[in-house]
């Protein structure tokens, strides 16, 4: 694990004081050993908790405490498109209260990059068919998540300590995740994956077969869109998309054992993605979530990518997510 082929060891830890605590990053750390070219993750570690806080660098080796709780972001972008990346999760860190902080159960951030689907129509960056990362199908993203979150999970030792955070289509991604992973076809043997605690679903795609028929007055508009990626990343079995979206999960208690809290933000300002896809899955996780699973729903404001855009509203949602996870 720790070779020269390491992702985690062959990607040095630089300072950055521009954040809203002085944090150590690792930029484009591989999560797989033959990686493609968006098959890398983010990490982001508060200086405070080295024992050189006013180091400018540290050993590439050095890994957070193992009682640190992460927060890991997965980003949206339809599943395809390229402009939307890991780096999204930036400004929610530039405006976390410092406060986040002074608690003494350290917190770590990540943000994982994931193969995309085909995306020939792109205005400025199409899909060139021999782009190997570029036209991936489901189940490849969630895969690439799961690997993505084992690869974290078996360097940093924080098991269930994480809460997942997913934007739009990362969303869909965050509740797939905490599913049991033989649902996408991982040998339970073979998959290290620990489920998260806690899933953060923001402006999130939850119902696509609703989407793409009935979404809704003020988007039909969009239906032809939502159709293509929705065909793009998933095939054109309509009953495949029924399958992977997380409203027509049966039974949350069996199907995620260790959640205890859910998160859903939405806008009713957002043009993209109607207010219904949340309120669908709300509404399936109070139904079969059991006794164990809490789950608050949180009015966003602004339109579709504000939340992470101008990360004041993000970062005021990780904090309100973490003040519920130490509870
Ligand atoms: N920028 C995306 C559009 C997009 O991301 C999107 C559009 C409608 C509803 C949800 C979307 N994104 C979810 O991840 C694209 O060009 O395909």
């Amino acid at each position: 694990m720790s070779g020269i082929h390491d992702g985690w060891t062959i990607t040095p830890w630089t300072r950055h004081d521009d954040l809203s605590v002085p944090m150590f990053h690792k930029t484009h750390v591989p999560y797989t050993p033959l990686p493609n070219n968006l098959q890398h993750l983010e990490v982001w570690v508060p200086a405070a908790y080295t024992s050189q806080t006013h180091a400018e660098s540290l050993p590439a080796s050095w890994l957070p405490p193992p009682n640190t709780t992460w927060v890991i972001y997965i980003h949206g972008g339809a599943w395809r498109d390229p402009l939307e990346t890991a780096a999204d999760f930036t400004p929610a860190l530039q405006h976390l209260s410092p406060e986040v902080f002074e608690s003494k159960a350290p917190v770590a951030f990540a943000s994982i990059s994931y193969s995309l689907s085909g995306y020939p129509g792109h205005s400025t960056c199409p899909s060139s068919p021999s782009e190997y990362s570029r036209n991936v199908r489901h189940p490849r993203h969630v895969l690439d998540v799961l690997t993505g979150l084992s690869f974290l999970q078996q360097r940093a030792g924080f098991g269930s300590n994480y809460i997942l955070v997913g934007h739009s289509c990362g969303a869909t991604l965050a509740f797939q995740a905490a599913l049991r992973p033989e649902r996408w076809g991982v040998d339970s043997g073979r998959a290290f994956v620990e489920a998260p605690r806690m899933v953060v679903g923001l402006n999130g795609l939850y119902d696509l077969p609703v989407l793409v028929a009935d979404p809704g007055d003020g988007y039909k508009k969009y239906c032809g869109v939502y159709e293509e990626f929705v065909r793009s990343a998933f095939g054109d079995d309509e009953e495949q998309w029924r399958v992977v979206s997380p409203v027509y999960v049966g039974d949350w208690a069996g199907e995620w054992p260790g959640g205890r809290h859910v998160l859903l933000v939405q806008s009713r300002e957002d043009t993209l993605v109607p207010f219904e896809q949340m309120e669908r899955l709300r509404d399936g996780l109070l139904k079969s979530g059991g006794g164990k699973l809490s789950v608050e729903v949180v009015e966003g404001y602004g339109d579709h990518y504000d939340i992470w855009k101008y990360g004041k509203q993000l970062a005021g949602v990780l904090e309100r997510a973490i003040d519920v996870f130490r509870l």
